[in-house]
């Protein structure tokens, strides 16, 4: 299939696509061992480069313990790399900064805040004044359906609806780039699907860069216009995807488009290898 592209082949792609599209983002060479408590030494990733372009969105799938979340830590700054960079604009990114949203799966809202106290958060550390982080935040509520829930507390919601206001609070502060890290992880399979149409309708009105993390294939498909497969561990990049599929999408529909399922079948192939071999 022409969508399709190993990572060494992809560069020529790479070079047509750039005279089209900025490099937003690069990660240029990256090592990275942990060393535990006890001296043991984990290498988590091994020469591991990527190039993602302004407005992309790409997601990262590989098995589990592979190092997708210590990539995304370390391209948002999180953690320092013992060898390699990232760039941002071409600039080195040295820890996080308010250019970059990251959302993970721990429920992170402030239990004493209620809901658009909660979204308006980083617009209030930003100094915002209470006028406008109070429009910007009723505009995210209003979007995503939570009208009417503004004074309530997160104890008081679902895990479906949290997940929206920790989606939309990082949203609030409009950050160029958003890093998310499996951010629908523990919960049922309906409510994720509801989250994922947010995703896309956000990303279709606001065209963010996206890096999205994922073990579930169905949803890097769903969601990203391209899918990198990392291999397990030490992790390098093994092949890189475009994803084809027409947007506006819905992640209701698309499952059923012959395209998504010759994709969702060729990737897998390639994945399970991984998955055998981490197993
Ligand atoms: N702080 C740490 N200290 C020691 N080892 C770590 C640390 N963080 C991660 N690791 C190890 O590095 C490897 C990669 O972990 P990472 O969390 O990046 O994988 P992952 O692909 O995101 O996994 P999962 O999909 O299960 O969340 C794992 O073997 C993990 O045990």
């Amino acid at each position: 299939m022409e969508a399709v592209h190993k990572v060494e082949e992809r560069s020529n792609v790479k070079e047509l696509k750039s005279k089209k599209k900025k490099i937003k983002l690069s990660v240029k060479n990256i090592n990275h061992t942990f060393k535990s408590q006890n001296g043991d030494m984990t290498k988590a990733l091994s020469n591991v480069s990527l190039n993602i372009e302004e407005q992309g969105f790409v997601a990262l799938v590989g098995p589990s313990g592979c190092g997708k979340s210590t990539l995304l830590n370390i391209m948002s700054g999180l953690i320092k790399p013992n060898q390699g960079q990232v760039l941002l604009d071409d600039i080195p990114v040295k820890g996080v900064n308010d250019r970059i949203g990251y959302m993970s799966q721990a429920d992170t809202l402030l239990p004493w805040r209620n809901v658009i106290d909660n979204v308006a958060l980083g617009l209030e550390i930003k100094d915002v004044s209470k006028e406008e982080r109070y429009e910007i935040a009723q505009r995210l509520i209003d979007r995503v359906g939570l009208s009417g829930f503004e004074n309530s507390y997160p104890f008081e919601l679902s895990g479906g609806m949290r997940k929206r206001v920790t989606l939309i609070r990082t949203l609030a502060v409009d950050p160029e780039i958003l890093f998310m890290d499996e951010p629908f992880g523990p919960l049922d399979c309906f409510t994720k699907e509801m989250l994922q149409e947010d995703i896309l309708k956000l990303w279709q009105e606001n065209k963010k860069t996206v890096v999205y993390v994922t073990h579930d294939l169905s949803e890097a498909i769903t969601l990203a216009d391209r899918v990198v497969i990392m291999t397990a561990r030490p992790s390098i990049i093994k092949s890189d995807y475009d994803i084809p599929l027409t947007r506006p999408r819905s992640v209701m529909d698309i499952r059923f488009n012959s395209k998504f399922i010759e994709l969702e079948k060729m990737i897998w192939n390639d994945l399970k290898e991984e998955v055998k071999r981490e197993g």
